[in-house]
């Protein structure tokens, strides 16, 4: 089934796809459109409503009206509504993926990936939330000095409210679920804003949660260019809490939204600290997957590479050789590398590139670009005065810095504005976890490229960096009626074998033996 047609058929008026209130499909009153640029052809593949600020006026009126009700409805049957939205996601799988191929120029497998990814979180979601939601805290007045036994207390979780999400071009689908389903369980409505490039397949994982039959008003779906509508948006006095992800806009945000959470998830600079003992064949494969997936498009993309000088040259000649395998091309073949998301984003990459060179960067390939697409490139030899060993590129290029000490690593680690996520790799596990305490990121995965998934891991950045803080979707779940714990403490550090997370204090140690982890990582 193409995009548009069967079950989505409704969400189209001629050649443009409508926006998502009150439970059904409407045009804008402006009867102005936004066009979606195919970043493999240039050429406008969809098109979408600009909605006005009256639209979203009365979009935050019915969110909220339909959050009261809502709030009202036993937990197991909100649960039950989302299992169905998953199911139904997951069986139109083919033509949300084929808008991610024509929308971001996603690769054909990895598009589908995403929105069965996407429906596992959502019943994930279901399935926990039923549990976190079913619990509350029980506290005695005797247990605080000069007190006796006269009070009790209980606390219970309740919703906060609307819920503005601002996905991200990268996951349209998946990262708009994360924000979505964890909301609604908790008895929450939602106004969704999707990235204009993402925006249909967005649409058409609505239309899912509509066919599951969700309460009219719930779940909404504004259309229209973040630079328009998006401070009108995000300063509206309807919005209880905004959950972003994306880039500096959300430095914006935050200044801007006034006195409600935020859930802010926003760009990394992901560091590949190499040591002189690691397995180079395992780092290379990895720096391969991590740095280049997606195009680079992923915020935990490993986004450089700091190795000591000993081993670089043997490092990077084996990751050269596996640059030379990666197909470069369309989406729709499944090439490994596909054309970035606009010709902005390309520019932007090609000023980053000619920075380098002109300070004397190693091209360990040419640099070679057609429209939006730039074939994968590694830069050696750069130095810190380079825009790319701090900046992030969201492409296919990666820098490489030459390290004399493991404190210059994580120097440069730390020196970054980012905190998302870092790797090391290194056969000694003690100096792996001395590291990773030392980095100042939210995780660090021990002997394994940075990966957000799987999707139930605690997600965050490092506090200590200076962007608006970062969390997991918990912050969706519970607002304690005493305040309590908004923003909880959790650090990860994790990799497949080697787990040890941190939750409140509360640490577990999973561990196998390094040996093992390799021999499984090779097959
Ligand atoms: N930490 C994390 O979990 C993740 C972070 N990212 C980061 O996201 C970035 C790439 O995504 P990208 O989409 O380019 O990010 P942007 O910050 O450009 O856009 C993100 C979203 O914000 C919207 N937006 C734009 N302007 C405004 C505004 N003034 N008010 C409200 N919303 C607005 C966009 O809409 P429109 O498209 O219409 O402009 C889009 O939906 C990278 O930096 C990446 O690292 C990506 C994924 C995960
Ligand atoms: O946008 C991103 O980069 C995602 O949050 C990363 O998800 P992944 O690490 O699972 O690809």
């Amino acid at each position: 089934m193409a995009p548009g047609t069967g079950v989505f058929a409704e969400i189209l008026d001629g050649d443009v796809y409508k926006y998502y209130a009150d439970g059904e499909w409407k045009k804008a009153s402006s009867g102005k459109t936004v066009a979606i640029i195919n970043p493999t052809t240039r050429k406008t593949q969809y098109k979408v409503q600009a909605c006005s600020q009256e639209e979203v006026n009365k979009v935050m009126d019915l969110a909220k009206s339909a959050q009261k009700l809502w709030a009202k409805t036993p937990l197991w049957k909100r649960a039950e509504l989302l299992h169905k939205a998953a199911a139904i996601l997951k069986e139109h799988k083919a033509p949300i993926a084929e808008c991610l191929v024509k929308e971001i120029a996603k690769p054909a497998k990895d598009a589908v990936t995403e929105v069965v990814r996407s429906g596992d979180l959502i019943s994930y979601c279901a399935e926990e939330g039923v549990r976190i939601l079913g619990e509350g805290k029980f506290l005695v007045s005797d247990s605080f000095p000069g007190n006796e036994r006269t009070k009790y207390c209980l606390t219970s979780k309740i919703p906060l409210g609307v819920i503005l999400a601002i996905p991200p071009f990268n996951y349209p689908v998946n990262l708009a679920v994360s924000k979505i389903a964890p909301a609604l369980i908790a008895g929450n409505s939602i106004v969704l804003k999707p990235p204009t490039q993402g925006a249909v397949s967005g649409l058409h994982m609505i239309h899912c949660f509509h066919l599951a039959g969700f309460p009219k008003g719930l779940i909404n779906c504004v259309t229209g260019k973040g630079s328009e509508i998006g401070d009108f948006l995000t300063m509206h006095p309807g919005v209880n809490c905004i959950s972003f992800t994306g880039g500096d806009t959300g430095i914006g945000i935050s200044k801007k939204a006034g006195m409600i959470p935020l859930q802010m998830e926003l760009g990394g600079k992901d560091a590949c600290i190499v040591l002189e003992d690691a397995d180079l064949d395992l780092v290379a494969i990895n720096i391969i997957k991590g740095g280049f997936s997606y195009s680079g498009q992923r915020c935990t993309a490993v986004k450089v590479v700091l190795v000591m000088e000993s081993v670089a040259d043997a490092l990077v000649e084996k990751v050269k050789a596996n640059v030379a395998k990666l197909t470069v091309g369309p989406p729709e073949d499944d090439s490994d590398i596909t054309p970035v998301v606009s010709e902005s984003s390309a520019n932007y990459i090609e000023g980053l590139v000619l920075d380098a060179k002109e300070k004397g960067a190693t091209f360990c390939q040419e640099y070679k670009r057609e429209g939006n697409l730039i074939w994968p490139l590694l830069l050696d030899h750069v130095r810190p005065d380079m825009r790319i060993a701090w900046e992030e590129p969201f492409g296919p290029v990666l820098p490489v810095i030459r390290i004399n000490s493991v404190e210059e690593g994580i120097h440069h680690c730390n020196a970054s504005n980012f905190g998302l996520q870092g790797c090391v790799f290194t056969k000694d596990v003690n100096k792996a976890i001395m590291i990773s305490d030392a980095m100042e990121t939210g995780t660090v995965q021990i002997n394994s490229a940075p990966a957000r998934g799987p999707d139930h891991f605690p997600f965050q950045v490092n506090p200590v960096k200076n962007q608006p803080n970062s969390h997991n979707s918990q912050l969706l779940f519970p607002k304690l009626r005493n305040y309590e714990t908004v923003y909880p403490n959790v650090r990860a550090i994790i990799n497949k074998k080697y787990c040890l997370t941190g939750y409140k204090g509360q640490w577990h140690w999973i561990s196998r033996d390094y040996q093992q982890h390799k021999h499984d990582d090779q097959g």
